[in-house]
């Protein structure tokens, strides 16, 4: 699968999404290792707190199936630019992926960003900071 193609996914996963408040639909396509593709939308509630991101929900749709290797990550909206994730999903992204995973930002015009986990949160805090501190 390549990036085109997680680009593409991710659009499909868009038309899922449940945004009845925002109006503004999410895809997420999250390749594994072995080549499966989970997607993720955005799902919202009326209590706006219980929103959960197409990212986080790709993210843990796969974790909750077992896979836990991940290759890349597209996401997509209809946004001016690049579509750019929210800080959570930079942190879940960080908690799952090594931190030079690619990852396709991109809208509906085409405009693509290729970046990497840790591009996207430089410094961030990691399960080994705390190994550390054990030793
Ligand atoms: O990268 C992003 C940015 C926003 N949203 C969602 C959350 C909410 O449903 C809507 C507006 O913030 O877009 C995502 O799913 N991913
Ligand atoms: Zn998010």
């Amino acid at each position: 699968m390549d990036k085109q193609q997680l680009m593409e996914e991710a659009k499909t996963a868009r038309d899922r999404a449940y945004v009845p408040y925002s109006k503004f639909p999410v895809g997420a396509a999250l390749l594994t290792k072995g080549g499966k593709v989970y997607h993720g939308c955005n799902i919202e509630n009326s209590g706006f707190s219980m929103t959960n991101c197409a990212e986080r929900t790709a993210f843990f749709k796969a974790i909750s199936e077992g896979d836990t290797e991940f290759a890349a990550l597209a996401v997509t909206a209809d946004t001016p630019g690049p579509v750019s994730p929210c800080g959570a999903c930079r942190q879940v992204m960080t908690e799952f992926c090594s931190g030079d995973m690619p990852v396709y930002l991109t809208n509906l015009e085409g405009d693509v960003l290729e970046t990497t986990v840790s591009g996207l949160l430089p410094g961030a805090f990691r399960a080994e900071d705390m190994n550390h501190a054990a030793e």
